[in-house]
This record gives structure tokens, C-alpha cells and sequence, in this order.
């Protein structure tokens, strides 16, 4: 029998982040590049819920264009998270999904992470954030920064993550109507690997120099005439990155007043958002005042 054990589930946010720069400063054994970025996160995103289940099925909910449910990041989050904890409990999971899939905003890994540190709650695993960011891992580089769930300097493949508190911007992100292979942008021969590698404390000196760039934003440019002219657009306007590997460009504002009214000159011809730069997740507001 699927009997729901919770009345009514709350929605759990799973938030975007950003690239506030990125490096690739040589590649390891397995073709993997490794990497130096700041990740900020946004007080905007996707949001799940959870309603549990006492057959042990792991369903979907909501349907998500092009994914199975199979491949979905959030059933394969849950499952392992059921098989890490020896959970006998199932779910039923919903996404209410506001980010673009292969944006660089990060919402399929988000998705995943709020699985993870949800579920963790929900199923009374109590794993505990370190393990919940091993098992994130598994499921992609950037899943641990949404389960630690701070704003953060990333090296290696972006699991060495150090906490940062970022200045306090808003930021205008516009939305190509394009979706860019992370694979395909790793594998372009244009693209630039031997950045020197820089420290945290270089950043932190001048956290919004233009030196630092995201390598990847050539190649984008050259493949996807759509990311050109969005940060062509942008650039009229304020200095505009790339983030990830694309497909988003975004710029930052010290003001919301300052964003809006830069959103308010391309509204007419751009998806976009603005949203406010984080240090701290909306999910860990979400654990520390309720649980
Ligand atoms: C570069 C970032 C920065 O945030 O870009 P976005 O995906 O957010 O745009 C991420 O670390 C991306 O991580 P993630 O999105 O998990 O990448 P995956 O899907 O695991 O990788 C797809 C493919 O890209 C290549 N890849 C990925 C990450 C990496 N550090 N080096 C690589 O060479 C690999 O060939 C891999 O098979
Ligand atoms: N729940 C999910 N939400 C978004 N994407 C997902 C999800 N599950 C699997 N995916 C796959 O992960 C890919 C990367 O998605 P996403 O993390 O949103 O983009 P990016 O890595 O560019 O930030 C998508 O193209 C999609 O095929």
C-alpha cells in the first residue's frame, strides 16, 4: 500500500549558483579538468517537495522534459541515500522547476542536493553533511557546494570547497534559448587549460577585477551565437561573464533598484531573472529554523 505518512509537505529550496569566475589550471589522470571558481549562490531557484512513502518506491512526481525518471538527479539522489542509510521509507518527490536544464546555474545538481539533505531530515538518517556531500559527489562535481550550502572558493573538480562571504550584490542573469553539453565545451580544443593557478587570497584582494574570467567563454561564443549576443547585450549595460559552462551570462549590481532597472532595458527580448547574491543557502535557513 502507498500510504502517505505526511499530511501536507512543505516545499524545500533548491537554490541556483553562479560562477563568479573560472580557471582551468590543468586536467587529471582521467580526462577530468581541474579547476579554480568562486561559486556564489542565489536567493533564487527550484523548489521540492517531499511526501513519504511506506512501500520503499522512490517516485517522481512532476515530469521533466528529456529526463527519465531513471536519470533524474533527484530518484537518484533518493536512492542513494536509501541504500547509504538502509532505508525501508520511499517518497513521492515534486520539483516546481524554475531554472533552465544545462544553464550552468546548477539545478539539476541543486535538485539533487536538496534530495539528499532533505531526505536525510525526512528519513531520520542523520548522515550528517560530510557523508551527504560524499554522496553528492557520486552524482556530480557540483552537487557538495549545495550541501554544504555556503557560498564558496572550489578546487580540483570543484569538491575542494572553502566557505567565502562574498560582498552583498544582485545579480541579472538572462537565459540564451540554447542549452550547452558541459562535454562538449570540455572537449573543445579551443579551449584554454594552463591558466596559473591563483590563491584564495588573490581573489579576495579584488573579488570583482575583470582578470578574472571564465576560460570557457570563448569557445561558448564561437559555438552558440546565442550566448554572444546575450552577453554582448549584457556588456552594454554592466560587465557580463558566462557561468559554467554556459548557457547563462550574468552581471553583478550593488543595488536590486540598479538590477531591475538594467533587467527593465532587455526584458523585451531576453528570459532572464534578478536575483540576490547569498552567502548562506535559503536551505540551511530552512533546516536551522524548522528542524
Ligand atoms: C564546470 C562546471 C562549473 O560549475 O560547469 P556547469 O555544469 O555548472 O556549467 C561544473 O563543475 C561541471 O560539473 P558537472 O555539471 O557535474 O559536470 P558533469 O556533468 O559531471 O560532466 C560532464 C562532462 O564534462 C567533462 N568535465 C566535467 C567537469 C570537469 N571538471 N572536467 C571535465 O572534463 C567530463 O567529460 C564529463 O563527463
Ligand atoms: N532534476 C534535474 N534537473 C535538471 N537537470 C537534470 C535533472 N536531473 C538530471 N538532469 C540532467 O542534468 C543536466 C544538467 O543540468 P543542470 O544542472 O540544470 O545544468 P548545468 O549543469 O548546466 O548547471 C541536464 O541537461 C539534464 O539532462
Amino acid at each position: 500500500m502507498d500510504s502517505v505518512l505526511t499530511a501536507a509537505p512543505r516545499w524545500w529550496p533548491a537554490p541556483a549558483k553562479l560562477n563568479r569566475f573560472l580557471h582551468i589550471t590543468g586536467r587529471r589522470d582521467d580526462g577530468y579538468h581541474l579547476l579554480q571558481t568562486v561559486f556564489q549562490l542565489l536567493d533564487y531557484g527550484d523548489r521540492l517537495a517531499f511526501s513519504l512513502r511506506d512501500d520503499g518506491a522512490i517516485h517522481r512526481v512532476t515530469a521533466l522534459a528529456g529526463v527519465p525518471a531513471e536519470q533524474d538527479l533527484v530518484v537518484r539522489a533518493a536512492r542513494l541515500l536509501q541504500e547509504a542509510g538502509g532505508v525501508e521509507i520511499g517518497t513521492d518527490i515534486r520539483v516546481d522547476k524554475r531554472l533552465p536544464m544545462g544553464g550552468g546555474l546548477g539545478g539539476g545538481s541543486s535538485n539533487a542536493a536538496t534530495t539528499l539533505v532533505a531526505l536525510d531530515h525526512l528519513w531520520n538518517t542523520r548522515l550528517g553533511v560530510d557523508t551527504l556531500a560524499e554522496l553528492g559527489m557520486q552524482l556530480g562535481a557540483d552537487v557538495p557546494v549545495f550541501v554544504r550550502g555556503h557560498s564558496a572558493w572550489a578546487e580540483g573538480v570543484g569538491e575542494q570547497l572553502q566557505p567565502l562571504d562574498l560582498p552583498n550584490r544582485w545579480y541579472l542573469v538572462l537565459i540564451p534559448p540554447v542549452t550547452v553539453s558541459t562535454a562538449a565545451v570540455f572537449s573543445d580544443s579551443h579551449l584554454r587549460r594552463d591558466c596559473p593557478p591563483i590563491t584564495i587570497r588573490d581573489f579576495l584582494a579584488a573579488p570583482e577585477s575583470p582578470q578574472w574570467g571564465n576560460v570557457c567563454e570563448a569557445p561558448v561564443r564561437a559555438r552558440y551565437p546565442e550566448v554572444a549576443a546575450a552577453l554582448d547585450a549584457l556588456n552594454a549595460l554592466a560587465p557580463a561573464r558566462l557561468t559554467g559552462t554556459g548557457a547563462c551570462v550574468f552581471a553583478a549590481f550593488e543595488t536590486e533598484s540598479a538590477a531591475n532597472a538594467a533587467w527593465q532595458q532587455l526584458a523585451e527580448d531576453w528570459q532572464g531573472f534578478v536575483a540576490r547574491g547569498v552567502n548562506e543557502s535559503p536551505l540551511n535557513t530552512v533546516l536551522s529554523t524548522e528542524f
